[in-house]
């Protein structure tokens, strides 16, 4: 069984469709890319399995998490499975983190609703990953407010909390882009990392396909509200299909001269 399964899954607003019949399956320890140009969908796509579409949207098809609809379950089921089981991170760390209350305070507070754990056990298990990812400052880290840390470390910062969560999917909209290239690259890693010892399945969304190409298990390219392709990595960057994925990648390619 897939860990999600969208089927036909049809969004639209005002009787104007932004998503066109989508289906789509991620497994276990699978990194998917989703790539595409502006307004193509691809946040109303995270948006609808994060639960987070404006009520006025209509949606039809179905949205599985394990054997679950998404959309059939209660608002306390809801609320086990978002940032449990199904963790997001979006380009700007800084509107997650509150910029004026310590690092330590905030990890505290987020691990410990939901786990049973006490408040230097987290420390420790914070120090312990920070470690691991190379945050080698750790107990200054912690005492530090977000607002005193570069954009790319407070993106870090949220990928080691959202490691110390060990949820199963990892809702990745545009990580990296708002980051410097080095930082950039140590993200990538971070990410690879939980894919790799947690098992963790990730759906990462970028304009950058050269991002997705060292990430992703599986690339999907989205025009105009549809998947118009989809394959392994190798093969979509080997061999793309379609005019648009064409065009996408020669932008890659021009932008790297
Ligand atoms: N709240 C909303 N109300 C009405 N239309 C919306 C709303 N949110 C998105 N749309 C429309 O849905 C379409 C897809 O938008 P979406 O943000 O999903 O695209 P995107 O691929 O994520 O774009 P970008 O890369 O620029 O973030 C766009 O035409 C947009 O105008």
């Amino acid at each position: 069984m897939s860990l999600l399964t969208i089927q036909d899954l049809t969004i639209s607003h005002n009787k104007q469709n932004i998503l066109n019949n989508i289906n789509l399956k991620l497994n276990t320890a699978e990194i998917i890319g989703i790539a595409g140009g502006s307004g193509s969908g691809k946040s109303t796509l995270l948006n609808s399995i994060l639960h987070l579409l404006p009520q006025d949207f209509n949606i039809q098809g179905e949205i599985h998490w394990q054997d679950k609809n998404l959309y059939d379950l209660k608002t306390k089921q809801l609320t086990h499975i978002y940032g449990k089981e199904i963790a997001f991170i979006s380009q700007n760390p800084q509107t997650f983190f509150c910029p004026v209350r310590t690092i330590k305070s905030q990890f505290i507070e987020t691990i410990s609703a939901h786990q049973k754990i006490t408040a230097d056990e987290i420390i420790s298990q914070t120090l312990d990953i920070f470690t691991k990812i190379g945050l080698n400052d750790g107990k200054n880290i912690l005492n530090a407010y977000p607002f005193m840390l570069s954009g790319g470390m407070n993106q870090r910062i949220n990928i080691a909390l959202t490691m110390m969560l060990k949820p199963q999917l990892l809702i990745a909209d545009e990580p990296t882009s708002a980051l410097d290239v080095m930082s950039q690259a140590k993200v990538l890693q971070e990410l690879l990392l939980m894919k790799q010892k947690l098992n963790t399945s990730i759906l990462f969304v970028s304009h950058n396909l050269k991002v997705l190409a060292k990430i992703a298990d599986k690339i999907i390219i989205m025009h105009q509200g549809k998947i118009i392709e989809q394959n392994p990595t190798k093969i979509l960057l080997a061999n793309p299909q379609e005019g648009y994925t064409k065009k996408l990648l020669q932008a890659v390619i021009t932008l790297k001269k």
